[in-house]
């Protein structure tokens, strides 16, 4: 299985500077299958994240024991944190099926009706970036979640009439990066939102270790801790540097990774020590050299870089507001003390600190808009 769909469509947004990077948190090309053998197979396998996995044993195993469905489940989270893994784990404990579709290609109700009407009793419909779902098949779906049954209208004008048709008892489970971009009825139908969160470097170190021995890696502990700390809390990164560095180290060297392997191959991949990349560094320093720290609007910004607005928004920003580097005020952004001591600089006096978002769960990017 391949994920054809990514939350942010990079296609249109050929700036100047930016190409694949890699610390970005969506799937690359490049991610291919490999993503796929490296997911974890059920939930004892899967690392960190202990809020979520117990929760959802909990949901599992009670409707195993009723010998119903379970409740719909929603997984909210940033890119790479493992949703579809997720997803495809609640199947697997659930032995069913999983069908598998994104809100994107769900352009039409009668899309969703095929899908629907398709489902075998106890089946997980997944539906990928269901905040990107088209009016006409979310309003199919709340009477589908509600009461396994979908109205589908034959014909057109007056002589239009609309078929009820039944459905098996399923359990959907939908996965977004912005939970704050779904409406109220289609947030209030799901019974169980999981939300995950960036992981911590000892748990992306687990996930390393468990990767590296899967891809036949010899990978040494200082190393992967070197690794975890570059990866923004994101095992998808996490995955891919890994890979990178095993590169290096196979042409460079003898294919051990060491830390010292480790490091040269990021400095040559442009991540610095903190995850940052040229982009990001780049995004900084215009903030804090050209701007004064701010505040200045994202399009601004974006010129000043020469890069897409939406790629500054979405691709750099997340990360450095979560790192406490930038602030989003009304007035724009800002650049926080952290900003300064990244760049060597001293800060003004009068520089943020930044403290309120640091921890922030999920970037509501659309609540910020300049
Ligand atoms: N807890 C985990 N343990 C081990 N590997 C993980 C874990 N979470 C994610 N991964 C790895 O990260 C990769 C990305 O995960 P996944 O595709 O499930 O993320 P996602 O949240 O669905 O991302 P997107 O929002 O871009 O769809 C997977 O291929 C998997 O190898
Ligand atoms: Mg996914």
């Amino acid at each position: 299985m391949t994920d054809e769909y990514r939350e942010f469509d990079r296609s249109g947004a050929g700036g100047t500077g930016y190409e694949e990077s890699p610390v970005d948190p969506g799937q690359l090309p490049s991610d291919g299958d490999i993503e796929t053998s490296l997911r974890p197979k059920s939930l004892d396998d899967f690392i960190g994240q202990p809020r979520v996995r117990e929760q959802l044993q909990l949901v599992l195993r009670g409707a195993k024991l009723r010998g119903g469905t379970p409740d719909h489940i929603l997984l909210s989270g940033p890119p790479g944190l493992g949703k579809t893994s997720m997803a495809m784990i609640i199947a697997g404990e659930l032995g069913t099926a999983l069908r598998l579709t994104s809100g994107p290609a769900l352009e039409r109700a009668g899309d969703l009706a095929a899908m629907l009407s398709n489902l075998s009793e106890g089946d997980v419909l997944f539906i990928d970036e269901i905040h990107r779902i088209a009016r006409p098949a979310e309003e199919m779906l709340y009477l589908a979640m509600e009461d396994f049954r979908v109205d589908v209208v034959v014909g057109k004008g007056p002589g239009a009439t609309s078929i009820p048709l039944e459905v098996a008892p399923f359990t959907l489970v939908g996965a977004t990066t912005r939970s704050g971009a779904l409406t109220g009825p289609l947030r209030d139908r799901f019974g169980f939102t999981a939300h995950m969160d960036f992981y911590e470097p000892a748990e992306l170190q687990q996930i390393l270790a468990r990767s590296a021995r899967i891809l036949g890696i010899d990978l040494r502990d200082d190393a992967s801790a070197e690794i975890a700390g570059r990866s923004r809390g994101t095992p998808r990164i996490a995955n891919r540097l890994l890979r990178r560095v095993r590169d290096y180290a196979e042409v460079r060297a003898d294919g051990v990774v060491t830390l010292a392997i480790a490091r040269s191959a990021l400095e040559v991949y442009d991540v610095d020590p903190v995850g940052l990349d040229r982009l990001d560094r780049a995004v900084l320093g215009a903030l804090v050299r050209s701007f004064g720290g701010g505040p200045v609007g994202v399009s601004t910004l974006a010129v000043a870089v020469g890069e897409e607005p939406a790629t500054v928004e979405e691709v750099c920003e997340p990360f450095l507001v979560r790192a406490g580097m930038v602030a989003r005020t009304p007035r724009g952004r800002v650049a926080t003390q952290a900003a300064w001591l990244q760049l060597g600089l001293t800060p003004p006096p009068d520089a943020a600190t930044g403290g309120i978002e640091v921890r922030a769960r999920e970037p509501q990017l659309d609540m910020f808009d300049d």
